[in-house]
């Protein structure tokens, strides 16, 4: 009897700007997972790739919102639309509140320029170089209610090189982490993507 494949794993993306890590996800070649659609808070410029692609985008401005509560309950309705099996944010830039969290809570994968739990937050590279260190890194991890403090599942390090500013370190923990997303995912979603 040969080996039963379940469909990939359906993926919605968040993303906040140029969605770089967004775009690596859609270029990884694995049967394991299929981006399904990619929202942002903001028109990203990141929703771009997805558009040339034909793919499902929505955007959800806070602004648009009476308060913070209904924005994160039109985002949870908004990546619920595309019945995900997993969401990933990809340098989306805000907090998700209780909505998304119940709807998808176990689900949400973030990946942070940082090893956490160093340097939390909007700001990582920049604090990063700030606090003098000579090793920063990469970390993925499952999404909690707090800022950053979600388990983590996979973690790179990267070299903070002497005369570093702000763009050329980012550039270099990108570059890590567009591996260690796709990776980390993939070992999310192959455990389903054969039934012997
Ligand atoms: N509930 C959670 N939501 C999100 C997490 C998380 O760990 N728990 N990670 C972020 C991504 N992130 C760091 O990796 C992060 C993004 C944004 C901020 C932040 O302070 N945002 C401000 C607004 C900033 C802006 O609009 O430019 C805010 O939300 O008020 C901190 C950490 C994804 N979501
Ligand atoms: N705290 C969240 C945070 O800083 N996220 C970071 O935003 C960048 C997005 O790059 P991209 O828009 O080119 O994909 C990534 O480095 C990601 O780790």
């Amino acid at each position: 009897m040969p080996p039963v494949t379940q469909p990939p794993a359906r993926v919605v993306v968040l993303i906040s700007g140029a969605g770089t890590l967004c775009a690596a996800l859609l270029d990884a070649d694995e049967p394991a997972f299929a981006v399904v659609a990619v929202g942002a808070d903001r028109e990203a410029p990141g929703l771009a790739v997805a558009r040339e692609r034909g793919l499902p985008t929505f955007v959800v401005p806070l602004a648009g919102h009476a308060d913070r509560a209904a924005w994160d309950a039109a985002l949870a309705g908004a990546i619920a639309a595309h019945r995900p099996d997993w969401v990933v944010c990809a340098g989306f830039m805000k907090l998700l509140g209780p909505a998304v969290l119940g709807a998808f809570g176990g689900r949400l994968v973030n990946t942070h320029p940082a090893l956490l739990p160093a340097f939390p937050g909007a700001h990582a590279v920049r604090d990063a170089l700030a606090a003098g260190v000579t090793t920063t890194g990469a970390t993925v991890h499952l999404v909690d209610a707090g800022l950053d403090t979600g388990p983590v599942l996979a973690q790179t390090p990267v070299p903070v090189l002497p005369g570093d500013d702000e763009q050329q370190l980012h550039d270099r923990i990108k570059a890590v982490e567009r591996v260690l997303l796709v990776d980390t995912l993939v070992s999310l979603t192959s455990s389903r993507s054969s039934v012997p």
